[in-house]
């Protein structure tokens, strides 16, 4: 089988890494060679081994009948989805490691497959080399999943550990993440929570077989964590993740990304690094744990390398994912429970009478009263919040 890989920089040039490091077993693997014939990328790459691969428009994979599989790892909507489609349409299967694509576009770009007798596959747009997509669509479907909770972003876990263990600075511990391969093209999106909130409605999409819009999703990331929040975590016995989650509520599902203080015991609570770690509940299953590499180079690849493997094997077949592109409306997060750490410069008294009970933690810096207080709903937190003046508030897992 010939493929072509779109997009030649970590993951693309980590997905011809892996065809050659792995190259007899992928050939076993898949039930014929698996070579890459062509590289679209904007750039040449003089001196690269594969140097005489790169081409540059797309047209030259849409119109080579030799190509069966192409590998999407440009990032970003558009062109990605320009390309994709036009692949899909010329009857070439794609696999994609693009959650910015599979969030926005997935359902349509399935359906486009399905029309056109093809696969359409992203493994590792979900936790990197973790298998998670496949799992939902395959091994766990005689399940209501009724919960996904889940450590999806490699960078700011990583950055959170070294934050945590090693007192690393914010801005120091990215650019590290980002020398390593880990960070997106624009870390925002690791760092805001915009990534795991494409993940996480990605997984939900999977769950409900409806469209999970991720802009719907309420999200806030690791920008706001600063030393001393981490100081009021040790203290405690807790550790700060950024988790994403998804609950099914009635017939719908309440989707959050957001920091938490996870007790030790947690599951989640020793995830670390680079690691990404997926709790899921099934209502006959009960719990599952999925946990491995969460991003970089060679662990990404791997899960697009399967995937192609998977689709040459299924050349001809179409493999099933209920995601239709019908919208699934998710819970107003504000009817969410959460219990809440907070930190504040007003006094306890204040406290007490915006929020009633609430339990006193020793403070660790001058001027501030710090509290935990709830479960309560996130409109009534919210609304009591307002009568004090809180330096930072993180819930608690
Ligand atoms: N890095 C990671 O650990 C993981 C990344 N992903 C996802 O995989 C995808 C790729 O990520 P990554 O490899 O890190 O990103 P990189 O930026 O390293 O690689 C993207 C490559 O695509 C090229 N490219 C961009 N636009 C075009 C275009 N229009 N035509 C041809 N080539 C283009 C880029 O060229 P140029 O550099 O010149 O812009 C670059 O070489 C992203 O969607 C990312 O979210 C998923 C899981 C893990
Ligand atoms: N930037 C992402 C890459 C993998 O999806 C992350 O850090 O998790």
């Amino acid at each position: 089988m010939k493929i072509a890989v779109m997009g030649y920089g970590t993951i693309g040039s980590g997905v011809v890494d892996v065809l050659k490091i792995n190259h007899d077993k992928i050939a076993k693997a898949a039930g014929e060679e698996v070579s890459v014939k062509y590289i679209l990328d904007l750039r040449d790459f003089p001196g690269d081994p594969m140097e005489k691969c790169v081409i540059h428009d797309y047209q030259t994979i849409v119109n080579d009948p030799e190509v069966g599989v192409v590998v999407e790892t440009m990032g970003g909507v558009e062109p990605a989805y320009t390309f994709v489609k036009a692949m899909l349409e010329a009857g070439k299967q794609v696999a994609t490691s693009n959650k910015n694509l599979v969030a926005a576009k997935g359902a349509e770009l399935i359906r486009i497959a399905r029309e056109h007798g093809v696969n359409f596959q992203f493994e590792a747009s979900v936790g990197g080399g973790i298998p998670i997509i496949r799992p939902l669509n395959k091994c766990l479907t005689a399940d209501e999943i009724e919960e996904i909770t889940g450590i999806l972003n490699g960078t700011t876990n990583y950055m959170l550990t070294k934050m945590t263990d090693e007192g690393a600075d914010f801005d120091a511990v990215l650019k590290d993440a980002q020398n390593k391969g880990y960070a997106e093209k624009d870390p925002t999106a690791d760092i805001e929570g915009h990534d795991p909130c494409r993940k996480i409605a990605i997984l939900t999409s999977m769950v409900c077989g409806k469209q999970v819009d991720f802009e719907e999703i309420h999200c806030e990331g690791i920008t706001k964590i600063t030393p001393e929040d981490i100081a009021y975590a040790k203290a405690m016995n807790r550790t700060i993740k950024l988790l994403a989650s998804s609950k099914k509520v009635g017939n719908s599902y309440s989707c959050m990304v957001a920091p938490y203080l996870l007790p030790a015991e947690h599951p989640l609570c020793g995830v670390n690094g680079v690691f990404n770690g997926i709790f899921v509940h099934g209502n006959v299953l009960g719990d599952a744990m999925f946990y491995g590499s969460g991003a970089g180079k060679l662990p990404t690849a791997s899960a697009v390398v399967a995937d192609v493997v998977d689709m040459v094997k299924h050349t001809n077949r179409h493999i099933v994912i209920d995601w239709s592109e019908e919208k699934m409306q998710i819970v107003d997060y504000k009817d969410s429970r959460n219990a809440f750490f907070v930190r504040t410069t007003s006094d306890l008294a204040d406290a007490k009478r915006a929020f009633g009970s609430i339990e006193e933690v020793p403070s660790l810096v001058d001027g501030e009263v710090a509290f935990t207080v709830g479960p309560l709903s996130e409109e009534d937190f919210a609304a009591a919040a307002e009568h004090i003046h809180v330096v930072n508030r993180i819930r608690l897992g």
